[in-house]
C-alpha cells in the first residue's frame, strides 16, 4: 500500500467510524416521534441537557421547566443525553398507570436484583416478579406500618434523641453542621429500631455495625464501587463467576445481629417483630433468616438517606422560619408537652397527632421531596390508551421501557401549590388537602413501606430539638439552600445551623399599650424578640421596659422582663 492509498484508507476508516458513532448515538432519536409523544429536538451529544451542562439549571429544574412547557400534555419525552425518558406529568394519568395497572409496572427499575445479589435482591423494593413482590409486600408492609410496632420502638427513639440533645448541648452556641449530626442520630435510631442494637455513635463509632450499615446506606465501600462498575460492564461474566454484590462476611454478620435481636426477650425491634410474624406463617410461606435480615437491612439500603435528608431539610426550614418554629412551640405548649421534664424526649404517641407538627413534616416533604423522581419499569407489554394519554394514538410500551414521574416538579407546580417556593405548613392545616395525586412524597401504588417509621423519627426528633433549642441560621447557612445533584435523591450539601440553648425557647410576650401605641403580641426568644410580623421586631424590642409582663405560655407564672437582653 503506497502512501496515498494509506491516506485514503485512513480517511475512509475515520469517516466510517464517525458515521457509525453518530448512528449509535442518535439511534433513539425517533423514539418519541414514533410514540407520538411531544418532545424537544435533542442535541446529538447532550440531548436536552443544554442548560444543565452549562450550569444554569439542575436536572430537576430542567425537568420542571419541561413540565411547564408541555403543560397541555399528559406525557412528554426528555433526552437524558441521548437516552429517551418518558415523563408522565398528568396527576390523573400517574394514578391510572401506577394504581390499577401497577402489575405492568411493578419494577422500580433498580440496578440490583436477586441475580446480582440474592441477599439485597430479596428486599421488598428490589424483589422481581409480581407474585414474589406481592408475597414479600403482604408479609412485610403490615408489620412496618403496624402502630403497635411503632409504639414499642418509643424507648429506642427516646434514648437516641437524648444522645442527640446531649451532644448538641455539649456544643451549644457554636454553628453546628446539623446534617452530619443527624447522620449519627439516624444511624443510632435505625440500628435500634431495625436490629435492636444499642449504639451511641456520638461517643463511639467503632462498632462493626457502623461500618457495615454505612456501607449499605451509601455503597461507598471501594470493593462495592468496583463491583458495581463490573456488573454494569460485564454482567454475564460476573454472574458466571458467581460474584455477589454484598460481601458474604457482612451478610453473616448481619444475620448474627438479626438472631440476637430476634431472640432478645426484652428489646423491641423490627427483627423481633418480623421473626414472630414469620413463625406464625405456614412453613412454605416462611422467609429464611437471611431474607428476614435483608428486610431489616432495608432501613439502611432504602430508608437511611431519605430520612436523614428529610430531617436536615426540616431543621433548615424551622431555622429559616422562626414564626413556624414559634407556632410549633405553641402547639407543644398547648398539648402540655413543655410541662414535663424536657430532658426526656416525648413519646411518639404524644406527638403523632399534633396537626401543626404533621403539617411541618408534610410541607417539608412537599418542598424538599427526598425521593424527587419515581421510576417504574414496564414488566409486561402495555399500551397507554389514546383516551388516557390525551393524544391521538395509544402509546405502546415494551418490557423494559421506563416511566418517569418528577415528584419535585409536581410539588413545585404553582397550580397545585401556590407560591411553591414558600415554606407554608398552613397548606396542610384545617382540612386543606392537596389535589389528589399531586402530593406523592412516598410514591403511589404500594407506596413506601417505611413512611410511618420516618414520621416517628422525624417528629420525635424535631420536638426534642424545639423543646430545648431555638434553631437559627448561622453565618454559613446558605440561602437558598445548596443541593447535591443526584437523580435518585434530594440532598442538602450541608446544613450549618445554630442551636441556641434556651430554658424558655419561646415566650409569648405582651407589650402593653403605651403612649397611645397599641400593645402587641409576639415571641421572645431571650436573644431577640420575634414578633408575629417581622417588621415589628425592633419596635417591640425598643418598647420593652423593665417590669413589662411576659406571658410565659410554658410556665403558669408570668415572668418579668428584667432588661432588654435577658429574662429570669
Ligand atoms: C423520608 C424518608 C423516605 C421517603 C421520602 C421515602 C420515599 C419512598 C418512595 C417515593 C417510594 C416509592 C418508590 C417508587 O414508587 O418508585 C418508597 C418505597 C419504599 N420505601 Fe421508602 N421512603 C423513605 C424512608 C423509608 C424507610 C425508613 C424505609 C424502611 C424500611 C423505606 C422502605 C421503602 C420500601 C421497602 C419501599 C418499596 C415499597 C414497595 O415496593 O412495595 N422507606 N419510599
Amino acid at each position: 500500500m503506497n502512501q496515498e492509498d494509506l491516506y485514503w484508507f485512513t480517511f475512509i476508516l475515520v469517516m466510517l467510524l464517525g458515521f457509525f458513532t453518530y448512528k449509535l448515538l442518535t439511534r433513539h432519536r425517533s423514539y418519541f416521534r414514533l410514540l407520538r409523544v411531544p418532545f424537544e429536538k435533542p442535541h446529538f451529544l447532550y440531548g436536552n441537557l443544554d442548560d444543565v451542562l452549562s450550569g444554569k439549571l439542575t436536572t430537576m429544574e430542567k425537568i420542571e421547566q419541561f413540565y411547564r412547557k408541555f403543560s397541555t400534555h399528559r406525557l412528554f419525552g426528555f433526552f437524558n443525553y441521548m437516552t429517551p425518558a418518558l415523563y408522565v406529568r398528568d396527576p390523573a394519568l400517574i394514578r391510572q398507570l401506577l394504581q390499577p395497572n401497577m402489575a405492568y409496572f411493578e419494577s422500580h427499575g433498580y440496578f440490583l436484583d436477586e441475580q446480582k445479589d440474592p441477599f439485597l435482591g430479596s428486599q421488598l423494593h428490589l424483589v422481581k416478579g409480581a407474585e414474589k413482590a406481592s408475597k414479600v409486600a403482604t408479609f412485610v408492609t403490615p408489620i412496618y406500618r403496624n402502630p403497635n410496632n411503632l409504639s414499642t420502638m418509643d424507648g429506642t427513639a427516646q434514648k437516641c434523641c437524648t444522645a442527640l440533645i446531649d451532644f448538641i448541648t455539649s456544643r451549644a452556641e457554636l454553628e453546628l453542621e446539623l446534617k452530619a449530626i443527624f447522620l449519627k442520630h439516624t444511624l443510632n435510631t435505625f440500628a435500634g429500631i431495625a436490629f435492636g442494637k444499642e449504639l451511641n455513635t456520638f461517643q463511639d463509632d467503632t462498632d462493626r455495625f457502623c461500618a457495615v450499615a454505612s456501607g449499605m446506606a451509601y455503597g461507598t465501600n471501594p470493593v462495592q464501587v468496583i463491583k458495581t462498575m463490573a456488573f454494569y460492564l460485564v454482567p454475564g461474566l460476573m454472574q458466571t463467576a458467581g460474584v455477589q454484590f454484598t460481601d458474604r462476611q457482612e451478610i453473616e454478620y448481619l444475620v448474627s445481629q438479626y438472631h440476637k435481636a430476634a431472640s432478645a426477650p426484652s428489646t423491641h425491634s423490627m427483627a423481633r417483630s418480623l421473626s414472630e410474624a414469620n413463625e406464625k406463617l405456614k412453613t412454605f410461606l416462611q422467609l429464611t433468616d437471611e431474607q428476614l435480615t435483608a428486610q431489616c437491612a432495608m432501613f439502611f439500603t432504602k430508608g437511611f438517606e431519605p430520612t436523614l435528608n428529610l430531617l436536615s431539610f426540616a431543621a433548615y426550614e424551622l431555622a429559616q422560619n422562626p414564626d413556624v418554629q414559634g407556632k410549633l412551640y405553641d402547639e407543644l405548649v398547648h398539648h402540655g408537652l413543655t410541662k414535663s421534664n424536657s430532658s426526656v424526649p416525648p413519646k411518639y404517641e404524644s406527638v403523632r397527632s399534633l396537626p401543626y407538627l404533621e403539617a411541618i413534616v408534610l410541607e417539608t416533604l412537599r418542598k424538599w421531596p427526598p425521593h424527587p423522581l419515581l421510576v417504574r419499569e414496564c414488566t409486561k407489554p402495555f399500551s397507554i390508551p389514546a383516551a388516557e394519554n390525551g393524544d391521538r394514538a395509544s402509546i405502546p410500551l415494551r418490557v423494559g421501557d421506563k416511566l418517569y414521574i418528577s415528584v419535585w416538579a409536581l410539588h413545585r407546580n404553582g397550580d397545585h401549590f401556590p407560591q411553591p417556593e414558600q415554606f407554608n405548613p398552613e397548606r396542610f392545616m384545617d382540612g386543606n388537602a392537596p389535589q389528589s395525586n399531586t402530593f406523592i412524597p412516598f410514591g403511589i401504588g404500594r407506596g413506601c413501606a417505611g413512611q410511618e417509621f420516618v414520621k416517628l423519627l422525624v417528629k420525635v426528633t424535631l420536638v426534642a430539638l424545639v423543646l430545648r433549642f431555638k434553631l437559627q441560621p448561622g453565618e454559613r447557612t446558605a440561602e437558598p439552600l445548596k443541593l447535591i445533584e443526584s437523580a435518585s435523591s434530594l440532598e442538602a450539601r450541608d446544613v450549618p445551623l445554630v442551636a441556641q440553648p434556651c430554658r424558655f425557647p419561646f415566650l409569648r410576650i405582651q407589650v402593653p399599650e403605651r403612649d397611645g401605641v397599641p400593645g402587641t403580641m409576639g415571641w421572645l426568644d431571650l436573644v431577640r424578640v420575634a414578633p408575629v410580623r417581622p417588621e415589628e421586631q425592633n419596635a417591640i424590642e425598643d418598647r420593652l421596659n423593665v417590669g413589662d409582663t411576659i406571658i410565659a405560655t410554658l410556665r403558669e407564672n408570668p415572668t418579668t422582663y428584667t432588661d432588654n437582653k435577658s429574662c429570669n
